[in-house]
């Protein structure tokens, strides 16, 4: 059997950031498996002693917790979830350098919030931290900051943070291991669904129900959440295989298992990736179908000609989101007039506006159409 294309390039990724969910990692009593993270761990070492380059998003922090916390089951609430976290941590971290010893492999904990990534300046410096610790053959074992993220700065899943470290490090590639073995066309626990094995645009996605966040008993995610990861990352330039971590040697290998998702956009500066994906968006302009045109088509600035209607409280320079008539995010930028200025200048053509009011309302180089 000839792989893919995406195949080929996940199996020949160098640097590459792995995904593992907390179902892969701790028992259904709540502890964490150490016999399945070392086996992961053995996985990731021979790839790193291949040369490869690896950052672990492991989750696993909350679940960990639970037993040692005399706990039954996973807290709902954010203070006792948090709590679990801080003690469930502190074993993951300490069960995986103790796992990486055995190869003589030194690991560093990156433990991130979304402000981390939202924030540009902040972004730059997870950046340079990660790429040091790569650089210097460390393997970063990356989580959210459970115990200070509220649930305001929540990433809430750690696919979608896998993607944006991918997008961080410059990966390669992102593997998402999971507890199914590949995305199928509807939940697999209530049978009689079809596997998808690549998915190469929009088309290969029609009819799959990938649920909303319906993640099993110590997940968070849900397939939903690795499906919308997956397109954050190829959407810039990163291809994406998931599959199980009981897969994860052939994943590290040949890359045959599992669902491939092929990179469909180009590989996006760090702030156009940041104003796409990471940044929180304030406020909300609908377009007429003019304007969603010259946008996402002909790559224009947006004018205040084409929009209908503006939503939100944003101030000059926030990030908002455009919508087409039907409602459909079709790009995100930085607006460059607050809210209250618009109502009297929206609808109106560029000449009909007094001079200090004729700049375009987002700028074509402060904007990203989105697919
Ligand atoms: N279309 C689908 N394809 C595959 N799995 C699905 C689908 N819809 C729902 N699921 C469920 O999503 C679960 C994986 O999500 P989750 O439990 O959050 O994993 P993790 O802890 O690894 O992040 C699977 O166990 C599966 O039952
Ligand atoms: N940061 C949390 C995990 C959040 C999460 O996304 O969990 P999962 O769906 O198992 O990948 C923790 O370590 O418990």
């Amino acid at each position: 059997m000839s792989l893919s294309a995406t195949r080929q390039a996940v199996a020949a990724a160098q640097r590459i950031v792995v995904k593992v969910g907390s179902s892969s990692l701790t028992t259904t009593e709540g502890g964490l498996d150490s016999e399945r993270l070392s086996v992961l761990v053995d996985t990731v070492a021979k790839r790193v002693a291949a040369g490869g380059q690896v950052v672990l998003v492991s989750s696993g922090a909350i679940a960990a917790g639970i037993a040692p916390m005399g706990l039954r089951r996973r807290p709902k609430d954010l203070a006792t979830q948090q709590a679990a976290a801080s003690v469930g941590q502190l074993a993951l971290a300490h069960a995986y350098a103790e796992s990486f010893a055995r190869f003589d492999l030194t690991v560093g904990q990156v433990l991130l919030t979304a402000d981390d990534v939202v924030r540009r300046s902040n972004y730059r410096n997870a950046q340079r931290t990660l790429n040091r610790l790569l650089g210097l053959g460390v393997v970063p074992v990356v989580n959210e900051n459970d115990t200070v993220a509220t649930t305001e700065i929540r990433f809430g899943d750690n696919d979608r943070l896998a993607a944006l470290v991918s997008h961080l490090v410059g990966a390669d590639a992102l593997i998402l291991l999971s507890d199914v073995d590949a995305l199928y066309d509807g939940d697999p626990r209530k049978g009689g669904s079809k596997v998808i094995r690549e998915v190469t645009g929009a088309a290969d996605m029609a009819g799959v129900d990938a649920g909303s966040s319906g993640a099993s008993g110590l997940g968070t995610g849900g397939m939903a959440s690795k499906v919308a990861a997956a397109k954050v990352a190829c959407t810039s330039g990163i291809p994406v295989l998931l599959t199980s971590s009981a897969n994860a040697e052939s994943a590290l290998g040949a890359a045959d298992v599992g669902t491939a998702f092929a990179a469909t956009g180009n590989r996006l500066s760090a702030r156009r990736f940041w104003l796409a994906h990471a940044a929180g968006a304030n406020g909300r302009l609908w377009l007429d179908d003019g304007a969603v045109a010259a946008v996402v088509k002909r790559r224009r600035s947006l004018l205040a000609a084409g929009i209908t209607a503006v939503e939100g409280a944003f101030d000059g320079g926030d990030v908002v989101e455009l919508l087409s008539p039907t409602g459909k995010v079709v790009a995100r930028g930085v607006v460059a007039y607050d809210v209250e200025e618009l109502p009297t200048l929206i609808g109106r053509s560029t000449h009909d506006l007094p001079p200090e009011q004729r700049r375009e309302v987002v700028h074509a180089d402060d904007l990203v159409p989105m697919r």
